[in-house]
């Protein structure tokens, strides 16, 4: 469905010297800067898969989202979306894909969202009755019927982010680049949203590609993801592969000490011990020890509280860009 072959942008920005002298002098000479947003990115999506797109800020996510949505052309490279190249900017190819930005409205400010979703039904040329079975479901599902009439501007940004989703779904697209569809939400809506894509993607075999900062959306959604780092593709995998394939493998073994029943300076034979203002001992083991760990410290003092937990996805990712 998505074929992306060394899609690079370079943008060349011009570098202004500071004050008021510094704009003259960029009268008579620039300087300019390149960055290259994406460099020689490629990689191959099917038909209805959900991909979780990572890298740091300004690694270059938006920019390529952007390529693949014809919004911006690229350097060089191919890019094929459903069998249309983005840059020809085909109508045809509109009605196929939608891409929702997080940080950015799409629909009118000062309308209720009912009034720019009409709006968009004579823009796509849908018929009334399939416009109308499409918006009754995706506003069921997301339940924001009573919302539809009151103006964007006094929605909440979780209701807000909803009729967003509609706005872009109601021509069934089948090609979805989300670009931060939960940023600044609740731990409710950020749920919500989640849960609604998940349903979407397995029922409409609708293709994703999603980028977030939230690490629970990559890992209750996306079974593969791609990495990107300074522009250049670092992973393309399972996410399962990632997570056991890192130097950050292993637990996170967290207890609570009994009063006195540990010394201050206590240690373990296997790792450092971090203890943390509530009395908590925090050690981060390798998988194979955790039984070991465990004994030795269920055997050195009484224990109020134990828990093992897996190192976390954010640990994981942040150790594949520094060791870059
Ligand atoms: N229009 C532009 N002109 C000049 N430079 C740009 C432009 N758009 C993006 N860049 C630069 O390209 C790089 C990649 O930006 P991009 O927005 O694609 O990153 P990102 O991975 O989406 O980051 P974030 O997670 O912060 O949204 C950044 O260094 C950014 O400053």
């Amino acid at each position: 469905m998505i074929e992306v072959r060394n899609l690079t942008r370079v943008f060349r920005t011009y570098k202004k010297r500071p004050g008021f002298l510094g704009g003259i002098y960029g009268l008579f000479k620039r300087d300019f800067e390149e960055i290259a947003a994406a460099k020689d990115v490629s990689f191959d999506i099917s038909e209805g898969e959900f991909v979780g797109f990572l890298g740091p800020n300004g690694a270059g996510k938006t920019t390529t989202l952007k390529m693949l949505s014809g919004l911006i052309f690229p350097t060089s490279g191919t890019a094929r979306v459903a069998g249309f190249d983005p840059t020809r900017r085909e109508s045809a190819y509109r009605r196929i894909f939608a891409l929702v930005l997080g940080q950015k409205n799409q629909l009118w400010w000062d309308l209720p969202a009912i009034e720019s979703f009409q709006l968009l039904r004579h823009i796509y040329g849908l018929p009334a009755d399939s416009f109308k079975s499409t918006l009754d479901e995706l506003v069921e599902r997301l339940g924001v019927g009573h919302k539809l009439n009151v103006m964007v501007r006094e929605l909440s940004l979780g209701e807000r982010m909803k009729m967003e989703l509609i706005a872009a779904l109601l021509h069934r697209p089948r090609v979805l680049f989300l670009d931060e569809p939960t940023i600044g939400l609740d731990v409710v809506s950020q749920k919500a949203v989640r849960q609604f894509l998940r349903e979407y993607n397995r029922q409409h075999n609708v293709t994703i590609l999603l980028t977030s900062h939230y690490m629970a959306d990559i890992q209750e959604l996306c079974d593969r993801v791609i990495v990107i780092h300074r522009g250049t593709k670092i992973y393309d995998g399972a996410l399962d592969r990632l997570e056991a394939g890192s130097g950050a493998r292993g637990k996170i073994i967290k207890f609570l000490p009994q009063p006195g029943a540990f010394p201050e300076n206590w240690t373990s034979r296997h790792g450092k011990a971090v203890r943390d203002e509530d009395g908590h001992i925090t050690l981060s083991v390798p998988a194979a020890d955790i039984v070991a760990v465990s004994q030795e410290i269920l055997t050195a003092g009484a224990v109020a509280d134990i828990t093992i937990e897996d190192v976390p996805l954010e640990d994981v990712i942040a150790e594949l860009f520094t060791s870059r």
